[in-house]
């Protein structure tokens, strides 16, 4: 299976399971490995026939405006959710740092994979 990915994506979200951060917006990055058979685009160069990485990182973005989760679980486990429905992706692979969010660590986060390649 081939894949489409998107590394690094950051997007400001209210998130947290304390009073603080329920008033602030907090930075998270996104990777994101989707699996994807690209033959079609391969053989057309037309950008119906493949995954728009692009229209799935503003998927990202805007679903990471439309929600205060408190839990990075709940944010991954929407987002999951809501990509392998709208995309119908066999498997996919999402790493989600939180920034900053504990003392001495530059992030901490989840890495959650589902179906199978
Ligand atoms: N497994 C998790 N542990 C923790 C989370 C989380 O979302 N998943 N969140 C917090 C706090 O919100 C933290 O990020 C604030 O520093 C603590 N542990």
């Amino acid at each position: 299976m081939d894949t489409v990915f998107i590394e690094g994506l950051t997007v400001e979200t209210v998130i947290g399971v304390y009073d603080w951060e329920r008033n602030v917006r907090q930075t998270l990055s996104v990777d994101l490995e989707m699996g994807f058979d690209v033959a079609n685009a391969m053989a057309s160069d037309n950008l119906k026939d493949t995954l728009n990485y692009a229209e799935v990182a503003n998927d990202i973005q805007q679903l990471a405006g439309n929600h205060q989760c408190l839990l990075l679980e709940a944010f991954v486990g929407i987002l999951l959710d809501q990509l392998i429905q709208k995309y119908h992706l066999p498997w996919v692979r999402i790493k989600v740092r939180k920034l900053g969010a504990v003392a001495n660590a530059a992030s901490v986060g989840l890495v959650v994979e589902r179906g199978s390649r």
